[in-house]
Protein backbone atom coordinates (compact mmCIF):
# COMPACT_ATOMS: atom_id res chain seq x y z
CA UNK A 1 0.00 0.00 0.00
CA UNK A 2 1.54 3.95 -0.73
CA UNK A 3 2.43 4.72 2.27
CA UNK A 4 0.10 8.17 2.23
CA UNK A 5 -3.05 5.75 1.60
CA UNK A 6 -1.73 4.08 5.24
CA UNK A 7 -2.93 7.70 6.64
CA UNK A 8 -6.17 7.72 7.90
CA UNK A 9 -7.29 10.94 6.36
CA UNK A 10 -5.64 10.00 3.20
CA UNK A 11 -7.24 6.69 2.83
CA UNK A 12 -10.67 8.09 3.44
CA UNK A 13 -9.72 10.66 0.74
CA UNK A 14 -8.35 7.83 -1.60
CA UNK A 15 -11.76 6.07 -0.85
CA UNK A 16 -13.87 9.26 -1.35
CA UNK A 17 -12.59 9.48 -5.13
CA UNK A 18 -12.97 5.59 -5.73
CA UNK A 19 -16.14 6.16 -4.95
CA UNK A 20 -16.92 8.88 -7.10
CA UNK A 21 -15.24 7.71 -9.49
CA UNK A 22 -17.44 4.09 -9.72
CA UNK A 23 -20.45 5.80 -9.11
CA UNK A 24 -20.42 7.99 -12.92
CA UNK A 25 -20.97 6.21 -15.89
CA UNK A 26 -20.04 6.63 -20.11
CA UNK A 27 -22.62 7.57 -22.09
CA UNK A 28 -22.37 4.35 -23.81
CA UNK A 29 -23.53 2.36 -20.60
CA UNK A 30 -26.44 4.49 -20.00
CA UNK A 31 -27.26 3.63 -23.13
CA UNK A 32 -26.84 0.01 -22.71
CA UNK A 33 -28.38 0.02 -19.07
CA UNK A 34 -31.72 1.56 -20.73
CA UNK A 35 -31.84 -0.53 -23.88
CA UNK A 36 -31.39 -3.39 -21.02
CA UNK A 37 -34.20 -2.17 -18.93
CA UNK A 38 -36.30 -1.97 -21.52
CA UNK A 39 -36.03 -5.52 -22.66
CA UNK A 40 -36.95 -6.19 -19.14
CA UNK A 41 -40.05 -5.04 -19.57
CA UNK A 42 -39.44 -1.45 -17.67
CA UNK A 43 -40.38 0.25 -21.11
CA UNK A 44 -38.75 3.71 -22.22
CA UNK A 45 -41.79 5.56 -21.85
CA UNK A 46 -41.92 4.91 -18.26
CA UNK A 47 -38.16 6.05 -17.83
CA UNK A 48 -39.60 9.28 -19.91
CA UNK A 49 -42.14 9.54 -17.10
CA UNK A 50 -39.84 9.16 -14.26
CA UNK A 51 -37.48 11.49 -15.89
CA UNK A 52 -39.38 13.86 -16.58
CA UNK A 53 -41.49 13.54 -13.18
CA UNK A 54 -38.22 13.82 -11.04
CA UNK A 55 -37.20 16.76 -13.09
CA UNK A 56 -40.69 18.60 -11.99
CA UNK A 57 -40.31 17.70 -8.30
CA UNK A 58 -36.46 19.51 -8.21
CA UNK A 59 -37.55 22.16 -10.51
CA UNK A 60 -40.89 22.52 -7.76
CA UNK A 61 -38.73 22.38 -4.59
CA UNK A 62 -36.66 25.57 -5.84
CA UNK A 63 -39.21 28.15 -7.64
CA UNK A 64 -41.38 29.14 -4.83
CA UNK A 65 -45.65 29.79 -6.41
CA UNK A 66 -44.51 27.63 -9.57
CA UNK A 67 -48.11 28.20 -10.09
CA UNK A 68 -47.48 31.85 -10.75
CA UNK A 69 -44.96 31.16 -12.95
CA UNK A 70 -44.36 31.51 -16.93
CA UNK A 71 -42.82 28.81 -17.94
CA UNK A 72 -41.03 27.95 -21.63
CA UNK A 73 -39.90 24.65 -22.92
CA UNK A 74 -37.74 24.25 -25.44
CA UNK A 75 -38.01 20.31 -26.93
CA UNK A 76 -35.89 18.90 -29.40
CA UNK A 77 -36.91 15.89 -31.62
CA UNK A 78 -35.30 13.19 -29.73
CA UNK A 79 -35.79 12.04 -25.70
CA UNK A 80 -34.36 14.95 -24.20
CA UNK A 81 -37.45 16.63 -25.78
CA UNK A 82 -39.48 13.72 -24.69
CA UNK A 83 -38.58 14.54 -21.08
CA UNK A 84 -39.55 18.14 -21.25
CA UNK A 85 -42.77 17.25 -22.72
CA UNK A 86 -43.52 15.10 -19.18
CA UNK A 87 -42.20 17.87 -17.71
CA UNK A 88 -44.77 20.37 -19.37
CA UNK A 89 -47.86 18.09 -18.31
CA UNK A 90 -46.88 17.79 -14.97
CA UNK A 91 -45.89 21.39 -14.67
CA UNK A 92 -49.52 21.81 -16.00
CA UNK A 93 -50.94 19.86 -13.05
CA UNK A 94 -49.11 22.69 -10.53
CA UNK A 95 -50.95 25.18 -12.34
CA UNK A 96 -47.80 27.11 -14.01
CA UNK A 97 -48.32 29.00 -17.42
CA UNK A 98 -46.44 26.49 -19.91
CA UNK A 99 -45.72 27.24 -23.38
CA UNK A 100 -43.52 24.25 -25.05
CA UNK A 101 -41.74 25.20 -28.44
CA UNK A 102 -40.93 22.09 -30.35
CA UNK A 103 -38.16 22.66 -32.28
CA UNK A 104 -39.62 21.51 -35.56
CA UNK A 105 -42.61 19.53 -36.76
CA UNK A 106 -44.79 16.40 -35.05
CA UNK A 107 -43.61 14.80 -38.20
CA UNK A 108 -40.11 14.69 -37.26
CA UNK A 109 -40.55 13.62 -33.49
CA UNK A 110 -38.08 10.81 -33.49
CA UNK A 111 -39.29 8.06 -30.85
CA UNK A 112 -42.74 6.46 -30.14
CA UNK A 113 -42.01 7.41 -26.23
CA UNK A 114 -41.91 11.54 -27.87
CA UNK A 115 -44.26 11.04 -29.77
CA UNK A 116 -46.93 9.53 -27.37
CA UNK A 117 -46.34 12.71 -24.71
CA UNK A 118 -46.58 15.14 -27.63
CA UNK A 119 -50.18 13.43 -28.70
CA UNK A 120 -51.37 13.91 -24.77
CA UNK A 121 -50.04 17.18 -24.93
CA UNK A 122 -52.36 18.14 -27.96
CA UNK A 123 -55.42 17.13 -25.72
CA UNK A 124 -54.44 19.74 -22.93
CA UNK A 125 -55.21 23.29 -23.31
CA UNK A 126 -53.86 24.18 -20.22
CA UNK A 127 -50.35 23.83 -22.07
CA UNK A 128 -49.57 25.93 -25.13
CA UNK A 129 -47.68 24.34 -28.02
CA UNK A 130 -45.85 25.96 -30.55
CA UNK A 131 -43.82 24.55 -33.52
CA UNK A 132 -41.24 25.64 -35.89
CA UNK A 133 -38.29 28.17 -35.46
CA UNK A 134 -40.06 31.42 -34.23
CA UNK A 135 -38.29 32.59 -31.28
CA UNK A 136 -40.83 35.73 -30.84
CA UNK A 137 -42.92 34.63 -27.59
CA UNK A 138 -45.87 37.12 -26.28
CA UNK A 139 -44.56 36.65 -23.06
CA UNK A 140 -41.75 37.19 -20.81
CA UNK A 141 -40.72 33.61 -19.42
CA UNK A 142 -40.10 33.52 -15.42
CA UNK A 143 -38.33 29.91 -15.93
CA UNK A 144 -36.71 28.06 -19.27
CA UNK A 145 -36.43 24.39 -19.85
CA UNK A 146 -33.73 23.48 -22.23
CA UNK A 147 -35.11 19.71 -23.07
CA UNK A 148 -33.01 20.21 -26.74
CA UNK A 149 -30.23 18.10 -26.87
CA UNK A 150 -28.92 15.36 -24.47
CA UNK A 151 -26.84 12.31 -24.39
CA UNK A 152 -27.76 12.13 -28.33
CA UNK A 153 -25.49 15.65 -29.35
CA UNK A 154 -23.28 14.84 -31.83
CA UNK A 155 -20.47 17.18 -33.69
CA UNK A 156 -21.96 21.53 -33.98
CA UNK A 157 -25.12 22.68 -32.87
CA UNK A 158 -27.28 22.78 -36.23
CA UNK A 159 -30.51 25.31 -36.56
CA UNK A 160 -32.62 25.87 -35.57
CA UNK A 161 -31.08 24.49 -32.30
CA UNK A 162 -28.66 27.18 -32.07
CA UNK A 163 -30.48 30.01 -32.04
CA UNK A 164 -32.88 28.41 -29.42
CA UNK A 165 -29.45 28.27 -27.34
CA UNK A 166 -28.94 31.40 -28.16
CA UNK A 167 -31.99 32.75 -27.11
CA UNK A 168 -31.99 30.91 -23.75
CA UNK A 169 -28.80 32.03 -22.88
CA UNK A 170 -29.29 35.88 -23.92
CA UNK A 171 -32.50 35.83 -21.65
CA UNK A 172 -32.72 36.64 -17.95
CA UNK A 173 -34.19 34.44 -16.39
CA UNK A 174 -34.25 30.81 -14.00
CA UNK A 175 -32.82 28.14 -16.56
CA UNK A 176 -33.40 24.35 -15.69
CA UNK A 177 -31.42 21.87 -18.18
CA UNK A 178 -32.84 18.58 -18.42
CA UNK A 179 -30.18 15.83 -17.80
CA UNK A 180 -27.12 18.24 -19.20
CA UNK A 181 -27.13 21.80 -20.53
CA UNK A 182 -27.56 21.24 -24.58
CA UNK A 183 -24.55 22.28 -26.35
CA UNK A 184 -22.28 20.22 -23.52
CA UNK A 185 -21.02 16.43 -24.24
CA UNK A 186 -21.96 14.50 -21.06
CA UNK A 187 -19.00 12.10 -22.20
CA UNK A 188 -16.28 14.32 -22.42
CA UNK A 189 -17.87 17.67 -20.66
CA UNK A 190 -16.38 19.84 -23.78
CA UNK A 191 -18.60 22.12 -25.70
CA UNK A 192 -19.59 22.85 -28.92
CA UNK A 193 -19.73 25.48 -30.85
CA UNK A 194 -22.43 26.90 -28.41
CA UNK A 195 -23.86 25.37 -25.79
CA UNK A 196 -26.79 26.85 -22.79
CA UNK A 197 -25.25 27.98 -19.03
CA UNK A 198 -28.34 27.18 -16.52
CA UNK A 199 -28.89 27.56 -12.88
CA UNK A 200 -30.01 23.43 -12.31
CA UNK A 201 -29.29 20.20 -14.21
CA UNK A 202 -31.23 16.90 -13.50
CA UNK A 203 -29.53 13.81 -15.16
CA UNK A 204 -30.59 10.54 -14.85
CA UNK A 205 -30.18 7.19 -13.31
CA UNK A 206 -26.60 7.97 -12.86
CA UNK A 207 -24.02 10.84 -13.21
CA UNK A 208 -22.11 11.11 -17.00
CA UNK A 209 -18.58 11.39 -16.54
CA UNK A 210 -18.49 14.64 -18.38
CA UNK A 211 -20.98 16.19 -16.82
CA UNK A 212 -19.48 17.79 -13.27
CA UNK A 213 -16.67 19.05 -14.99
CA UNK A 214 -18.51 21.26 -16.42
CA UNK A 215 -20.74 23.49 -13.01
CA UNK A 216 -20.24 26.36 -14.68
CA UNK A 217 -22.66 25.47 -16.99
CA UNK A 218 -24.94 22.88 -15.53
CA UNK A 219 -25.43 25.49 -12.08
CA UNK A 220 -26.97 22.87 -9.13
CA UNK A 221 -26.25 19.38 -10.51
CA UNK A 222 -28.60 16.08 -9.19
CA UNK A 223 -28.74 12.75 -10.46
CA UNK A 224 -32.03 11.27 -10.09
CA UNK A 225 -33.44 7.86 -9.86
CA UNK A 226 -35.60 6.80 -12.89
CA UNK A 227 -36.91 3.15 -12.00
CA UNK A 228 -34.41 1.51 -13.87
CA UNK A 229 -33.74 -2.21 -12.26
CA UNK A 230 -30.31 -2.40 -10.64
CA UNK A 231 -30.29 -5.53 -12.75
CA UNK A 232 -30.21 -3.67 -15.80
CA UNK A 233 -27.07 -2.81 -15.25
CA UNK A 234 -25.61 -6.39 -14.83
CA UNK A 235 -22.81 -6.72 -17.69
CA UNK A 236 -22.11 -3.18 -18.14
CA UNK A 237 -20.97 -2.03 -14.46
N1 LIG B 1 -30.75 6.94 -21.54
C1 LIG B 1 -31.80 6.80 -20.72
O1 LIG B 1 -31.89 5.89 -19.95
C2 LIG B 1 -32.87 7.80 -20.77
C3 LIG B 1 -32.78 8.91 -21.58
N2 LIG B 1 -33.71 9.87 -21.56
C4 LIG B 1 -33.53 11.08 -22.33
O2 LIG B 1 -33.18 10.79 -23.64
C5 LIG B 1 -32.07 11.60 -24.01
C6 LIG B 1 -31.35 10.97 -25.14
O3 LIG B 1 -32.27 10.91 -26.20
P1 LIG B 1 -31.79 10.73 -27.71
O4 LIG B 1 -30.89 9.55 -27.81
O5 LIG B 1 -33.03 10.75 -28.52
O6 LIG B 1 -30.89 11.99 -27.98
P2 LIG B 1 -31.21 13.57 -27.89
O7 LIG B 1 -32.55 13.85 -27.37
O8 LIG B 1 -30.03 14.13 -27.23
O9 LIG B 1 -31.32 14.03 -29.43
C7 LIG B 1 -30.60 13.44 -30.43
C8 LIG B 1 -31.12 13.95 -31.76
O10 LIG B 1 -30.76 15.33 -31.90
C9 LIG B 1 -30.18 15.55 -33.14
N3 LIG B 1 -28.84 16.13 -32.97
C10 LIG B 1 -27.75 15.51 -32.45
N4 LIG B 1 -26.70 16.35 -32.43
C11 LIG B 1 -27.15 17.52 -32.96
C12 LIG B 1 -26.53 18.77 -33.22
N5 LIG B 1 -25.25 18.98 -32.94
N6 LIG B 1 -27.27 19.76 -33.75
C13 LIG B 1 -28.58 19.57 -34.03
N7 LIG B 1 -29.23 18.39 -33.83
C14 LIG B 1 -28.52 17.39 -33.29
C15 LIG B 1 -30.08 14.26 -33.88
O11 LIG B 1 -31.02 14.30 -34.92
C16 LIG B 1 -30.44 13.20 -32.87
O12 LIG B 1 -31.32 12.23 -33.34
C17 LIG B 1 -31.30 11.79 -22.73
O13 LIG B 1 -30.47 12.91 -22.76
C18 LIG B 1 -32.43 11.93 -21.72
O14 LIG B 1 -32.85 13.26 -21.62
C19 LIG B 1 -34.87 9.82 -20.70
O15 LIG B 1 -36.02 9.77 -21.50
C20 LIG B 1 -34.86 8.76 -19.68
C21 LIG B 1 -34.08 7.54 -19.97
K1 LIG C 1 -30.86 19.48 -22.46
Amino acid sequence: MPILARIPIFKALILDIIFIYCMEITVDQMYQIENKGHDMGFLKKFMMENAGAASVRRLVEKIENIESKNILIFVGLGNNGGDGLVMARHLAGYGAKVTVMLLGTPEKIKTEESNWNWSILKKMPSVKLMIGDSLSFDFKPDIIVDGILGTGISGEIREPYASAINYINKTDCYKFAVDVPSGLDPQTGETANICTKCNMTVTFHKMKQGIPKRKDLTGELYAEKIGIPPEAEEGIL
